[in-house]
C-alpha cells in the first residue's frame, strides 16, 4: 500500500522526511492526505481518495471543517509547536512599540547620504522617547497555548497581567501563573489596559470581535497586538479607533491594502510562526500525526474528531468516522456477527456532531471480505467513510 501525501507551501523538510517507504509526496492528483501551513482550501475541491488534511501551525480557518466532516475527512492541527516563536514575536513587538522603535528605525534610514548623521541624530532623538513597559497593563484576549506562555512571561518583564478566556483548558489553566488576574468580562480587560493582545482563533463566531464597541471601550492610546487572524477585528471600527487616538498603535501580522492608508499601523508580514525551530516542531508533529492516522487510524490533536488511540495487535481494523447518532455501533457488529467475524477489540468515540469507531477483528480479511463490509458499512446511514487497515505483523 502506498499513500500519497501532498504538500502546500513551505514544509520544513524535517516533518517531509518522515514520509518514506510506503509514501509518496506530489505525485498524484489524489491524494490520501494533504499536509499544509497557511494555504487555503476553500476553493479548492476535496478528492474523494482524501482521508485527512494536517495543518501544521495552529489555525485552521482556512480549511473547510464542515465539508471536511461530511466528507469523512480528518483535520489536524499542531497545538502549541508554534506558540514560543508567537511568544517571542509578541514581547519584541510590546517593547518596540513601547519605545518607538518602528518609526524611528524609518526615520534613521532617511539620514543616509545626507551630512551630520550624528548630530541629527541627538537633535531629533527626543521625537522618539518612549515608554518602558515595566509597570504597565497587558491585556491577553485568549488563554491558549500562546496566550498562557505570553501572559506568564509579561509577569516576568514586570507588567500588570489581565486575562480574558471563558473556554480557558484545564491543561493550559494549570499552567497559568496566579499573579494573571482573570477577568470574566471582556470590558473590564479593555477599560484598563495598556497594552492589549489578542490569541483567539477565527471563526465565525470571533469574526468581528473586536468591533466598535470594544473599542469604545478603550483606554485612549492603548496599543493593539494581532497576532492571531485579522478578520478578528471590525476593519471599519479600527480606522475610526486609530483616526481618534484610541488605538495609539496597532501591530498586526496580517497587512492588507486598507491599512497600509492608515497612520500608527505597524504591518508584519505573517511572521509569527515563522523560526526554524517552529517550521520543524508544527512539520514534525503534523506529518507524525498524519502517518499515525494513515496507517493504524489512531487520532490526535484533531479539531474534528475525537482523540482515539487503539494499539493495532488484530490482523485487521475497522475505522469508521460516522454522525453521533444512537444504535450506530449495535449495526457495525450486527454486520460483522452476521459474516462471522469476531470483534477482538473495539473503541468508540464521540465529538459534538460526529463521531468514530475503530473494531479489530481476529480474522484476516480477504480483499473479497473487506471490500463486502466496507460496501455495507457505507450504506449505513451517517456513516461518511469506512476503511480497512491490515496489520503488517500479520501478512
Ligand atoms: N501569526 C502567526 O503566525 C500565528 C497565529 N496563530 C493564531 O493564533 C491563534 C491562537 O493560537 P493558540 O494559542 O496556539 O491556540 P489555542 O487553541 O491553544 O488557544 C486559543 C484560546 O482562545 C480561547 N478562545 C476561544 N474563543 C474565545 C473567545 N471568544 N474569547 C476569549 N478566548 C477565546 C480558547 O479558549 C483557547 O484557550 C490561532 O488560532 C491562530 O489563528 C497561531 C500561531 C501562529
Ligand atoms: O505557517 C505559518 O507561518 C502561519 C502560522 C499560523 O498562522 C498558525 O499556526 O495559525
Amino acid at each position: 500500500m502506498t499513500y500519497q501525501i501532498q504538500t502546500y507551501n513551505k514544509i520544513a523538510e524535517a516533518g517531509t522526511s518522515l514520509f518514506r517507504d510506503s509514501y509518496e509526496l506530489n505525485t498524484a492528483e489524489e491524494p490520501d492526505g494533504i499536509l499544509l501551513r497557511s494555504h487555503s482550501l476553500h476553493d479548492q475541491s476535496l478528492p474523494p481518495s482524501l482521508q485527512a488534511i494536517a495543518r501544521a501551525g495552529a489555525g485552521t480557518n482556512n480549511i473547510p471543517l464542515h465539508a471536511c466532516s461530511e466528507k469523512g475527512i480528518v483535520v489536524f492541527n499542531t497545538p502549541g509547536a508554534n506558540a514560543n516563536a508567537v511568544k517571542e514575536l509578541v514581547l519584541s513587538c510590546l517593547i518596540a512599540s513601547a519605545r518607538n522603535l518602528f518609526s524611528a528605525i524609518r526615520w534613521t534610514h532617511t539620514l543616509e547620504g545626507t551630512t551630520n548623521v550624528a548630530s541629527q541624530v541627538e537633535a531629533n532623538k527626543k521625537a522618539f522617547i518612549g515608554n518602558e513597559i515595566r509597570g504597565k497593563k497587558l491585556g491577553v484576549i485568549g488563554l491558549g497555548n500562546i496566550g498562557s506562555i505570553v501572559a506568564n512571561d509579561a509577569l516576568a518583564l514586570d507588567m500588570d497581567v489581565v486575562a480574558y478566556d471563558p473556554f480557558v483548558s484545564v491543561d493550559v489553566a494549570w499552567t497559568i501563573s496566579r499573579n494573571v488576574q482573570r477577568v470574566h468580562q471582556l470590558e473590564e480587560l479593555l477599560s484598563t489596559c495598556d497594552y492589549i493582545t489578542i490569541h483567539v482563533p477565527l471563526s465565525q463566531k470571533t469574526t468581528g470581535f473586536i468591533d466598535k464597541k470594544a473599542f469604545r471601550s478603550m483606554k485612549k492610546g492603548m496599543q493593539f497586538i494581532n497576532f492571531a487572524r485579522g478578520e478578528l477585528v471590525d476593519e471599519q471600527a479600527l480606522t475610526h479607533a486609530l483616526e481618534d487616538g484610541t488605538v495609539g498603535k496597532y501591530i498586526t501580522d496580517f497587512p492588507n491594502d486598507h491599512l497600509f492608508n492608515l497612520e500608527n499601523v505597524v504591518a508584519i508580514p505573517h511572521l509569527g510562526a515563522s523560526t526554524t525551530e517552529s517550521e520543524e516542531n508544527c512539520a514534525i508533529m503534523a506529518a507524525q500525526q498524519l502517518k499515525v492516522f494513515l496507517e493504524t487510524g489512531n487520532i490526535r490533536n484533531s479539531v474534528n474528531l475525537p482523540n482515539v488511540s487503539l494499539p493495532l495487535i488484530s490482523p485487521g481494523r475497522l475505522t469508521i468516522m460516522h454522525q453521533n447518532i444512537p444504535n450506530m455501533v449495535g449495526q457495525f457488529s450486527t454486520l460483522l456477527a452476521e459474516r462471522e467475524f469476531n470483534i477482538a477489540d473495539m473503541l468508540n468515540r464521540s465529538r459534538g456532531d460526529w463521531a468514530y469507531t475503530l473494531i479489530d477483528i481476529d480474522n484476516k480479511l480477504t480483499s473479497d471480505q473487506a471490500e463486502d463490509i466496507l460496501n455495507r458499512l457505507q450504506t449505513i446511514k451517517g456513516v461518511v467513510r469506512a476503511r480497512h487497515l491490515v496489520n503488517g505483523w500479520h501478512e
